[in-house]
């Protein structure tokens, strides 16, 4: 029987579905169909350019196993997105991507040192067995500068890789330490530092590692009997990027290995950048000769990023993703997002997947509740219209009372607590509160910060309102 687009699509989504889960089956695999089987091609259409960057990322190896079983060696996968727009009429269309499109960063010949001319030189990431002196440099290309955007949070750090990318080796900042909490961009970083030092200088041999591998093959080379050949190995590179160094705390037996690669190389102009979640002088149990070559360099922090960060960032992606999202949704995720760059990413990308498998618009009231379900930690800001709305309902007013003119003193008092908490809660300007509050100008508001700040250490009952009303407005 002659095989057909179907025919082949069927029998990959078999293998396929034996290997992966079966949620993550229905939500990328069931909504695919095979459009095309022409020589070794197989055309598959998929619902969005978001998904087939999904797919390229996380099931390209898989789709490739298993469209190989069908069509040999030679076989081809070739997306067509159907791209629609949801927010005007104009008819779908298709769009055709060849998988794996992206441009690699190159393998690298090494030249091994003839005093080391050891035809058997071991690379640990190649499984034993199969001799291989070239060298990936395990960089991801998806990480480049250009879409590592700038802002107050980062510019030292970016600033810094971009001086090492233009020199490496070059520069004070030897090593290169960039620090900073969970999902701020550490890893995104080290790897455009190195996609870009490939770029300008190809014939320097690089190597991005994390620290955890570098402990396990550390670990196997003991094993195997061949730690000098693992420490010759991360000897011959030019440019030695380690990400997450704070995994060596507490194993003296890599720190040492370490330490003597980390010597080598920087002793001969050679550039180490590393990572870590904590700043040279909080990491614990990291041995001080070593920490303080850690710090012989630059140690740059990459703090939280600031609204207007966030909000390029978001915008950023989109773009990239192909997608379009009303300007206020962008804002709410920014606005309720704010210290991990990884879960905006995460918020932005299920919003898109419940829009578009539900084929529903994208609305606040949906990236609300996305907010609520994947990040339930992270605080909603609390805005000056809600404020008002928690400070009337329990005065039992309306709010165009407690806005009013009057100088009725409950609803004097109720007014100025809406402006008390404004000023705590929000960001906003007291003349911005002032002029959202019923029309007032700065000094008033002033005023009223001052009088319930007064009335709060002298009167026991206004105390009360304002411990109510702060429990409220922080549940
Ligand atoms: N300035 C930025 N511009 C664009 N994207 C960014 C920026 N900073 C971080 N990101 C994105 O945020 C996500 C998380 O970044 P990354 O994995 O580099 O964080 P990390 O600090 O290494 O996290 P961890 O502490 O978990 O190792 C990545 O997808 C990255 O592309």
């Amino acid at each position: 029987m002659s095989k057909t687009a179907q025919s082949v699509w069927t029998n990959c989504l078999s293998f396929i579905a034996d290997n992966i889960s079966p949620q993550a089956f229905k939500t990328w695999f069931e909504p695919i169909q095979a459009v095309k089987l022409t020589d070794n091609a197989l055309s598959i259409q998929v619902p969005s350019k978001f998904f087939y960057e999904w797919l390229e990322e996380h099931y390209v190896k898989l789709l490739k196993v298993s469209l190989t079983k069908e069509l040999g060696e030679n076989a081809k996968l070739v997306y067509v997105i159907k791209m629609e727009n949801t927010y005007g009429n104009k008819q779908p269309f298709t769009e055709k991507i060849p998988s794996s499109n992206r441009s690699q960063v190159k393998s690298q010949e090494v030249d091994v040192p003839t005093k080391n001319k050891n035809p058997e030189l071991r690379n640990p990431f190649v499984i034993p067995g199969i001799r291989n002196v070239k060298i990936e440099s395990q960089l991801n290309p998806n990480y480049s500068f250009d879409n590592f955007l700038e802002g107050d949070s980062n510019r030292l750090a970016r600033s810094a890789g971009l001086a090492v990318a233009n020199k490496p080796g070059g520069t004070s900042f030897n090593p290169l330490l960039i620090f900073g909490g969970v999902g701020l961009g550490k890893t995104h970083l080290a790897h455009a530092i190195g996609v870009e030092i490939k770029d300008k200088y190809p014939e320097k041999t690089v190597l991005y590692i994390s620290a955890e591998k570098f402990t396990q093959q550390y670990i196997e080379s003991v094993k195997k009997n061949n730690r000098n050949d693992f420490i010759h190995f991360y000897q011959i590179m030019d440019v030695l990027v380690v990400d997450d160094i704070q995994f060596l705390s507490g194993k003296s037996g890599t720190q040492d290995v370490f330490f003597h690669i980390f010597n080598h190389l920087h002793q001969n102009g050679k550039q180490v950048i590393l990572t870590s979640d904590k700043a040279p002088v909080d990491m614990i149990d990291i041995e001080q000769r070593l920490l303080s070559r850690f710090k012989w360099g630059l140690s740059a922090e990459l703090q939280h990023p600031d609204f207007e960060t966030r909000v390029s960032i978001i915008k950023n992606k989109l773009y990239r993703d192909g997608v379009d999202m009303p300007e206020d949704i962008v804002e709410f995720l920014a606005n309720n997002i704010k210290t991990n760059i990884r879960e905006l990413e995460g918020a932005i990308i299920s919003l898109i997947a419940h829009s578009s498998f539900n084929r529903r618009e994208i609305t606040i009231d949906l990236a609300r509740k996305i907010v609520d379900n994947y990040v339930k930690h992270t605080k909603r800001e609390v805005s000056i219209d809600y404020i008002q709305k928690v400070v009337s309902d329990y005065f039992q007013m309306d709010v165009d009372t407690l806005q009013s003119k009057t100088r009725k003193r409950h609803i004097v008092q109720a007014r100025q607590l809406a402006m008390f908490f404004a000023k705590k809660f929000t960001k906003a300007s007291l003349a911005s509160i002032g002029s959202q509050i019923g029309r007032r100008d700065h000094a008033t508001v002033l005023h009223a910060c001052k009088t319930v700040d007064n009335l709060t250490s002298t009167d026991k009952q206004f105390r009360k309102y304002v411990e109510d009303l702060n429990k409220k407005l922080t549940l």
